[in-house]
């Protein structure tokens, strides 16, 4: 016999949710409120070499991913797997800073690489600031340089990969969550303020993220096509964190520091390599600390 609307509807709830239960969040957000003195409300992910942040934070609470309940472990150079609470800055903000993120290049399936955001949520944060490591793609964009992500393009989101697939959970968010606002207006206005005062005008840009699932690097062809459909940069991560955030309600901020400049023609002897991102990213480690420094003190005032 066919199944009516309502029993096709409860058919549906029994498809497994490709995520832990929400009491394992809350086992997990308990472990670390219990362990730590420090009450943020604001997040930030370091990406690729950019961990540093967590290092300039003052009378930290620190804890290995292996031992957090639940937590992924980091698998990629340059990304030393801590959780970091701490102050930033001279007015002494709480923060908690993730010193490396995880990518489905790793193998991990969405809700892992998410995790974190959710714990966050429930330990009050409520502003996500994201870094990144990227490739450049528009002619304008040098490395050394800083982007203020504007907005992004999510392709593994249009092949159906998405970390808000699955059963959704109300307690996190709708199941139609809006995305033509990620990057918050107001964040935003903040950290184009903060950019001259801390002497960086020239080499500071505000474009869109274009995010691929890696780990290989772009084909020229691939570069152009990013490129042609308003990628101003390219790269590998960021984005599920963001939808996530904007899921629970958090709002976002989100830097990308230009590592190497995408190939785009077949002629050229360059590759891109790791190497050179991780050695990009410490030698700009203290512009892009400055920055995200700056907007902190300026959301903590
Ligand atoms: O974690 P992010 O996005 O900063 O790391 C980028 C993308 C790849 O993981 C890696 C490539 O070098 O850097
Ligand atoms: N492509 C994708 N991700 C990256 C790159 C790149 O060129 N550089 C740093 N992360």
């Amino acid at each position: 016999m066919m199944n009516g609307p309502a029993e096709r509807k409860e058919e549906a709830s029994v498809v497994p949710v490709n995520s832990l239960p929400f009491d394992e969040y809350v086992r997990t957000a308990n472990f670390l409120r219990e362990k730590t003195r420090h009450r943020p409300k604001i997040a930030i992910i370091a990406g690729s070499g950019l961990g540093g942040l967590g290092n300039a934070l003052e009378q930290t609470d620190i804890f290995d991913y292996h031992d957090i309940p639940n937590f992924p472990v980091s698998t990629v150079v340059g990304h030393a797997g801590r959780l970091a609470f701490g102050l930033l800055g001279p007015t002494q903000v709480p923060v908690v800073c993730m010193q490396g993120r995880f990518h489905a290049y790793e193998g991990y399936p969405q809700w892992k690489i998410t995790f974190p955001v959710r714990i966050f949520k429930l330990l009050g944060v409520e502003i996500l600031i994201v870094t990144n490591a990227v490739g450049g793609l528009n002619p304008e964009y040098h490395v050394g340089d800083i982007m203020l992500i504007k907005d992004h393009i999510n392709f593994a989101g249009f092949a159906g990969v998405s970390a808000l697939c699955g059963v959704n959970d109300e307690r996190w968010g709708p199941r139609f969550p809006p995305m033509n606002d990620a990057y918050d207006k107001g964040l935003r206005a903040l950290a184009r303020q903060t950019a001259p005062e801390c002497q960086f005008q020239d080499f500071f840009h505000e474009g869109t993220y274009a995010m691929v699932g890696g780990p290989m690097f772009e084909t020229c062809a691939e570069a152009r096509m990013l490129r042609s459909v308003g990628g101003d940069v390219v790269g590998m991560s960021t984005v599920s964190e963001v939808i996530t955030a904007r899921h629970c309600g958090m709002k976002v901020l989100g830097f990308s520091l230009i590592t190497n400049v995408v190939i785009q023609d077949e002629t050229s002897d360059d590759t891109a390599n790791h190497q050179e991102v991780l050695q990009v990213g410490i030698h700009r480690a203290k512009a892009m600390q400055d920055l995200v420094s700056g907007v902190v003190t300026k959301l903590g005032s």
